[in-house]
């Protein structure tokens, strides 16, 4: 099949969560089983800064989007997803020289010229794509566009689409002065459409349009379709229930491999070399120095969503206990403060690390001994399993893709692989933390079962890639069907 995989922010180049890390690294994995896939992505300010682009090859020069009415040309660039033959092109235009990839004022223009961009560029130099699998909001418009503006163009409108969501708390809501900007048609402006409580969703234009519809663990598909964690598009989803799919993402284990990975202090083998890393770790952050300590950590987007409040209502609690506190994260400034403030309250016990610094966590994941994940909701959630690769013991809310990844350690059986609790209050996290604390403290034989148990767990991409497969496949057949 002919696949273009269309994301807003790619790993390495641009990252600032995990759909980066997906988008990175799921074509690889279906190029490896024989897909022919190619990634597209804007080329953000930020990509110009940190990389040679003069050595990508330029493939289209000054375009203009069909349908847009914003009449700026692009270029695009070609390069690889590194350590692979999976082309990456990047739409070079003025409209992404915004110093964040995602810069609130911009998001409008930036999303919308984007997602006409690629069709254009698909329709005038890769018309063979077959399946056009967008992430998120910010390529939401491309089957609304299909539908509305490119219906009756013969390469275009033979094309399937599948909408991944990676997170259904950003919809990309504007005013409907939006449709102007992008060209499409008034009538959008209406709740069987693109309208939404007065406004513009474009998310909910894709959940509409798209062929095929998955989101990122079985979970979360089920959730999300219920009042309470629909975030108002429940109602919709259900309408497109069955099209809708959930598929547990996986990690990059050839580039997250604690075997091989020098970002780290030490390789892991065994039991042994993760304390090594734990103390390393600990001298690295300016912590004292103990080799029976517990390091806790969280690396995390400091927002609302991941369970903060929380773990704010119980530090006090924790740091009563033997155990050193670790964070890494940005995002939210109230959350910032606190965790500085934590630091300053408990020196040489905590460490704040308040910027995104991708070798910093890996250390983290590697040297610390507790993961703290206790979302409020989590579509899948890659930090559990990152955390889990380097022998780290995740202790999360049961929610989402956390549900499906973490399971319960039961001490006779010597199965499971974390620590979690179901409803969100604090005093059932701080439950999971000293249960978790007891069995490193206590039982140091279980803990070590814990620890194989964690790097036992696979969660390889080889798996994601084929039910993406199947996925694409059955959009194929889909919009063949519609057709004839
Ligand atoms: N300060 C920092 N420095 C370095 N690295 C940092 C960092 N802060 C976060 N990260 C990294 O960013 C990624 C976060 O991924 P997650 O899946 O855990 O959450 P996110 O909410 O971004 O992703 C959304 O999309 C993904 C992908 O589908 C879903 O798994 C998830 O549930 C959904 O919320 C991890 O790779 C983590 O290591």
């Amino acid at each position: 099949m002919k696949i273009a995989y269309v994301s807003y922010e790619v790993a390495p180049f641009a990252k600032v969560g995990g759909l980066a890390d997906i988008a990175g690294a799921l074509p690889k994995y279906l190029k490896k089983i024989g897909e022919d896939v190619f990634v597209i992505m804007p080329l953000h300010k930020r990509i110009k800064k940190n990389y040679d682009t003069k050595i990508f090859e330029k493939v289209v020069e000054e375009y203009y989007p069909i349908t847009h009415n914003f009449k700026e040309p692009f270029n695009v660039l070609k390069s690889n997803l590194p350590n692979s033959d999976v082309p990456i092109y990047f739409i070079e235009s003025e409209v992404f020289n915004t110093e964040e990839v995602y810069e609130d004022s911009k998001l409008a223009l930036g999303s919308t010229y984007f997602s006409d961009a690629v069709l254009t560029f698909i329709r005038e130099v890769k018309n063979d794509v077959e399946v056009i699998n967008i992430n998120d909001w910010q390529t939401s418009l491309i089957p609304v566009y299909m539908r509305h503006n490119y219906i009756s163009d013969p390469t275009l409108s033979k094309i399937s689409t599948v909408l991944t969501i990676h997170n259904l708390g950003y919809q990309g809501i504007f005013g409907k002065d939006v449709l102007d900007l992008a060209n499409l048609p008034g009538y959008l402006y209406n709740t069987d459409a693109l309208e939404f409580f007065g406004d513009i969703n474009f998310l909910k234009g894709a959940i509409l349009y798209s062929d095929i519809i998955n989101t990122v663990s079985k979970t979360y598909a089920e959730e999300i379709q219920s009042p309470e964690m629909g975030e108002k598009l429940d109602g919709v989803l259900r309408i497109r229930s069955d099209n809708l799919y959930g598929i547990l993402n996986g990690i990059d284990y050839s580039e997250n491999d604690p075997k091989n990975d020098d970002r780290i202090f030490n390789h892991i083998h065994n039991y042994k070399d993760k304390v090594k890393n734990k103390l390393k770790l600990q001298e690295y952050l300016n912590l004292e120095k103990k080799r029976d300590r517990p390091v806790i950590s969280l690396i995390s987007r400091l927002y609302d969503q991941k369970g903060l409040d929380l773990i704010f209502d119980i530090m006090d609690y924790v740091m009563m206990l033997d155990v050193n506190f670790v964070v890494l994260g940005t995002g939210d400034k109230k959350y910032e403060k606190y965790f500085e403030e934590i630091e300053e309250k408990y020196p040489g016990r905590a460490s704040a690390n308040l910027k995104f610094d991708v070798d910093l966590a890996q250390k983290i994941y590697a040297g610390s001994d507790i993961f703290l994940m206790p979302s409020k909701y989590e579509p899948c959630g890659l930090g559990q399993m990152f955390s889990m690769r380097y022998g780290t013991v995740p202790v999360v809310r049961y929610t989402g893709g956390l549900s499906d990844t973490v399971v319960e350690f039961d001490e006779k059986t010597e199965k499971g692989n974390g620590f979690g609790f179901f409803e969100y209050e604090s005093c059932k996290l701080l439950k999971a933390v000293l249960k978790a604390t007891y069995y490193y403290k206590m039982k140091p034989e279980k803990w070590e079962i814990l620890f194989n148990n964690c790097m036992g767990k696979n969660f390889s991409m080889e798996s994601t890639a084929s039910q993406y497969r199947d996925l694409y496949k059955m959009a194929l057949t889909k919009k063949r069907g519609a057709q004839y």
